[in-house]
């Protein structure tokens, strides 16, 4: 069975996160596991500790089905690469193990940026969940990420065939309905004193509250 990464700060998970995570499950019926990076390459900082935003993930997938937290990148320093994270997995898993990395579709701009970006197509497939609202723009891509659009155009498969190979394809998955959510607006309305619960599962804003996070 295929088997989804999904990395994020998740600084904290809410629930447009979860509506990613089970559009990948129902969309590719997959198992899918939601990577907390301990140190987020092109963040300056994170808010709360790795392993809070990890424990706030745990709390927030149990009894989901098909959803889990992979929490391999806390146990390494320095940047939180994909391609490491990626290649370790594939170690774990073995070289015919379908897998697949799962980014949003605003990532999929920058991804010519990350740490041996040409790699991450041997180790594993690319899903890109795309808004409802939006297109992926092939425009925009051409002119922000033409090495990008290069790579994708030629490796194209339809959701049901990640399953039959290991990695190297590119699937586009839309979601089924429009999320407003960010981790920057939560950590703001948090701040702020604002109704923000309604944002994340309750026992994810139980423990923001416990711990008194993001104040
Ligand atoms: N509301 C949402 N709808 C669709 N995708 C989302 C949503 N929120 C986050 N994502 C996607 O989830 C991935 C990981 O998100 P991340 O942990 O950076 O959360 P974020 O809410 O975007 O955080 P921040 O506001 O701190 O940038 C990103 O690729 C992003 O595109
Ligand atoms: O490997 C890289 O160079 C790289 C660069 C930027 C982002 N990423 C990964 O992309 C995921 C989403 O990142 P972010 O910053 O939107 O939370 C997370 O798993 C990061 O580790 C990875």
């Amino acid at each position: 069975m295929l088997r989804v990464y999904y990395g994020g700060s998740f600084d904290p998970v809410h629930n447009g996160h979860l509506a990613v995570a089970r559009a990948a499950r129902d969309g590719l019926q997959a198992e899918v596991w939601l990577v907390p990076a301990a140190d987020p390459p092109h963040k300056a900082k994170t808010h709360a500790p790795a392993a809070v935003r990890a424990e706030l993930l745990a709390l927030a997938v149990a009894g989901e089905p098909s959803l889990h937290v992979e929490r391999c990148e806390l146990q390494r320093s320095g940047p939180s690469y994909t391609v490491d994270t990626l290649t370790a997995l594939r170690a774990d898993l073995g070289a015919q193990a379908p897998l697949a990395w799962l980014v949003g579709s605003d990532a999929l701009l920058q991804l010519h940026t990350w740490h041996r970006w040409q790699s991450l197509f041997a180790l594993a497939h690319v899903v890109v969940v795309q808004r409802p609202d939006a297109t992926l723009d092939a425009a925009r891509l051409r002119q922000q990420a033409p090495a990008v659009l290069a790579e994708i155009s030629q490796r194209w498969l339809p959701p049901d065939a990640l399953q039959d190979s290991p990695a190297g394809g590119f699937c586009l998955l839309t979601l089924p309905t429009l999320r407003p959510e960010s981790s920057t607006e939560l950590r703001r309305r948090i701040a702020a004193g604002e109704p923000w619960r309604d944002w994340v599962p309750e026992a994810v804003a139980d423990r923001i509250e416990a711990l008194k996070l993001y104040r």
